[in-house]
């Protein structure tokens, strides 16, 4: 199997895009550190994938990618358990208008706190083996999506973060690649919060556009994103790049030279 022999670790991967992109590793032969901070979805997770691949192909940690503390000690805990980790998938992700503080916590810094963690464990100048680091942004990161500012600015914070990212590491010779993904609308959890208004706060109002903006996009099945992890994983060539994920196929955006 493609992935055999190498072990991951997924934020955000008790539920939707973070559970089909364990799921996937899992099909191909990795083992998976599952970090989520719903404990009790995570803990009900772990026990289904232990029925299907066996209890020693993954790890459930409680984590919030807030913490630095519970970070750092989930990645120590996975790499004990599995020797090293060389795939890292920052995918935990909000979506709420009203908290934006949390917003900009949890999508932007919690990236940036996993990116800095996976990086000091996989660098090869510094004894590591190398790896790849996928972050999952959003179309968000690449254009205005009304009533949702904050996460529109997270999700080019993301985009901006792992690009500058991948070149450091390619002119540093740290030995990881750096990539993310944008995809649309996908059926979540997460889309609720487009027509909540405690979520969507002093932009309520949008609440009509924004469901007429999620018809025009479609709504993907999760399997469409997890597959585009995979491809964007396996290939070596890509370094830098935003896979975008739309209802009409995968492709990857092609950025303004400067
Ligand atoms: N569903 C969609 O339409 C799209 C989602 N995305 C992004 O995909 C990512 C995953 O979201 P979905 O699976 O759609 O949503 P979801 O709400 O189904 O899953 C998010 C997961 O992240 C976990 N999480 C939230 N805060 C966390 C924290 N502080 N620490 C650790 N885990 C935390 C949640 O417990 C949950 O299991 C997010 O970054 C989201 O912004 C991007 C584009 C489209
Ligand atoms: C606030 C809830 C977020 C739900 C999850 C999500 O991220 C969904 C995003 C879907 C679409 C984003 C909408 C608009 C983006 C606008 C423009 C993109 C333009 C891209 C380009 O080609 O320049």
């Amino acid at each position: 199997m493609a992935l055999e022999g190498r072990t991951a670790m997924v934020t955000g991967a008790a539920q939707g895009i973070g559970r089909s992109i364990s799921e996937i590793l899992l099909k191909n032969g990795a083992k998976v550190a599952l970090l989520d901070v719903a404990e009790a979805t995570g803990t009900t997770l772990k026990k289904s994938l232990d029925g299907q691949y066996g209890p020693e192909r993954t790890l459930f940690i409680p984590c919030d990618v807030q913490s630095q503390q519970q970070f750092k000690a989930a990645l120590q805990k996975a790499v004990e358990t599995f020797g090293h980790v060389d795939i890292f998938c920052n995918n935990a992700g909000i979506a709420n208008e009203n908290d934006w503080e949390k917003a900009v916590s949890v999508n932007l810094m919690g990236v940036v706190r996993g990116s800095y963690l996976a990086l000091e464990h996989m660098n090869k100048l510094s004894g590591g083996q190398g790896g790849v680091i996928i972050n999952i942004a959003s179309l968000a990161g690449l254009g205005p999506f009304p009533g949702a500012p904050v996460y529109t600015a997270t999700k080019h914070g993301v985009v901006g973060f792992t690009r500058s990212m991948a070149a450091t590491s390619k002119m540093s010779g740290y030995g990881v690649r750096f990539n993310m993904i944008c995809p649309t609308f996908v059926q979540t959890d997460i889309i609720n919060s487009l027509t909540c208004p405690a979520a969507l706060g002093q932009f309520a109002h949008l609440a009509d556009p924004t469901r007429k903006l999620m018809e025009q996009h479609g709504v993907l099945d999760v399997s469409r994103v997890s597959e585009g992890f995979l491809q964007l994983l396996l290939d070596e060539t890509k370094d830098g790049e935003a896979l975008v994920v739309v209802s009409k196929g995968s492709q990857y955006y092609t950025f303004p030279s400067l």
